[in-house]
């Protein structure tokens, strides 16, 4: 079956060869072509090019995109979608003068999510979690990444994994697992953290990586939850099950866990609000993604991560949303591209750049994910009329996506 898009206003993001990711100055630069089409067979893009050598194609199906943009679909490397129920309740404290902390410190926070998740049937959670994930396809997105992490003992963190394996069965688009072994200390490990490290080690990676739930580990390498021993520790033995790292670090604080992520060959460092220039020395000795999370920061009110300062340390940068019931309960790549131009200065080429192809480095699938190029996922959105790609973060909060094709399907 072939899908023929004509008249296309821009073709954005269209790289002639598969690069895996774009770098400091190369990130301003965005490529297109105007006035342009794209051919699909199946779920695969086969072609594209200036609309004076589309002559006679023909396919089974044609869209008339006249003044309308194409664009890959958004790349979300960073989500906590499978949760249950919400913390709205932490929301108005919030807003009553409690910070994150202080929630968190009183058993809120994820272990309230925990908790939560615990007590939900694995039916149940995957409901909800299925609805979340419909939500951000017609957003625009079709990649993600998601992570467990709110379970915090082997069977919930189990039946998380479960969830998100029966969502990567069951929906088109491509999703990656993560095992974010260590999120917080349970209560019942309260004054035993180490005991809880050992437990992820000797129990919960060996049993994850034999039924071949995840891909990927992560840890919440941060000031109270696990510090840099715990992380060496838990990234070590994940790479001895074949995980690869991928770090929740600097939310809060800069303390050196970027440096233990680096040296452990991890795909990517999310959050990254707080960052010292040592931080990005290090980030230029390894191929590490670092992925900046704004609509967390806009949330939580914490500081946006600084992302001019690595792109002109020649550095990369992905985007992603964060999704999760705590700091981000939002899964909008248009909001986040929007929020990565207007609060940390990034151009529309960067953000769009962050989220696209940069993103899908950080799954791990940018040779298959994140820019239009020939043999890729025939993964696109096709915008409303507007009139130029700068207008998309511009005019934030409104949807100007008409149509979301993942794997040559409308969904
Ligand atoms: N920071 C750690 N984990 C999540 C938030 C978890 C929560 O508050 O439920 C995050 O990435 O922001
Ligand atoms: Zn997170």
């Amino acid at each position: 079956m072939t899908t023929l898009i004509t008249n296309i206003q821009e073709l954005i993001q269209v790289r002639e060869s598969n690069i895996l990711k774009v770098s400091g100055q190369d990130m301003k630069r965005l490529p297109t072509i105007k006035n342009a089409y794209l051919l699909i067979d199946d779920d695969t893009i086969v072609g594209y090019g200036p609309m004076d050598d589309c002559n006679n194609m023909e396919a089974d199906t044609v869209i008339n995109a006249s003044g309308k943009l194409v664009l890959p679909t958004w790349c979300d490397s960073h989500t906590h979608i499978v949760y249950a129920g919400n913390r709205e309740q932490e929301f108005v404290d919030r807003i009553n003068g409690l910070s994150y902390e202080d929630i968190a410190n009183r058993g809120g926070g994820i272990l309230n999510s925990a908790e939560k998740l615990q007590l939900t049937s694995e039916d149940d959670l995957y409901i909800q979690s299925a609805n979340r994930l419909k939500q951000v396809m017609k957003l625009g997105t079709g990649a993600i990444e998601i992570k467990s992490g709110y379970g915090l003992t082997v069977e919930a963190e189990l039946k998380m994994l479960r969830v998100i394996k029966r969502l990567k069965q069951n929906f088109p688009l491509k999703v990656k697992a993560t095992l974010l072994a260590a999120h917080a200390v349970p209560k019942e490990y309260k004054d035993n953290k180490e005991g809880f490290v050992d437990l992820v080690i000797n129990e919960l990676i060996p049993k994850v990586a034999k039924e071949q739930l995840a891909k990927y580990i992560d840890v919440f390498c941060e000031k109270g939850y696990f510090d840099l021993n715990d992380t060496e520790r838990i990234l070590k033995a994940g790479k001895l099950h074949g995980l690869v790292p991928k770090i929740h670090v600097n939310q809060f604080n800069a303390f050196g866990g970027i440096e233990v992520a680096v040296n452990n060959q991890a795909l990517s460092v999310d959050h990254l609000e707080e960052l010292t220039l040592n931080d990005i020395e290090v980030l230029k000795t390894g191929e590490t993604m670092p992925v900046a999370l704004p609509s967390c920061s806009y949330f939580l009110s914490i500081p946006y991560t600084p992302g001019r300062k690595l792109i002109e340390a020649g550095l990369p940068l992905a985007l992603a949303t964060d999704y999760n019931p705590g700091s981000t309960p939002s899964g909008n790549m248009n909001f986040v591209v929007s929020t990565a131009c207007i609060k940390m200065k990034l151009t529309p080429e960067e953000a769009i750049n962050a989220a696209t192809i940069n993103g899908a480095y950080a799954m791990g699938i940018s040779n298959m994910y994140g820019s239009i190029t020939r043999g890729k996922k025939a993964n696109i959105i096709i915008t409303k009329p507007v009139p130029s790609y700068a207008y998309l973060p511009y005019a934030f909060g409104n949807n100007h996506i008409e149509t979301v094709i993942i794997n040559g399907q409308i969904v």
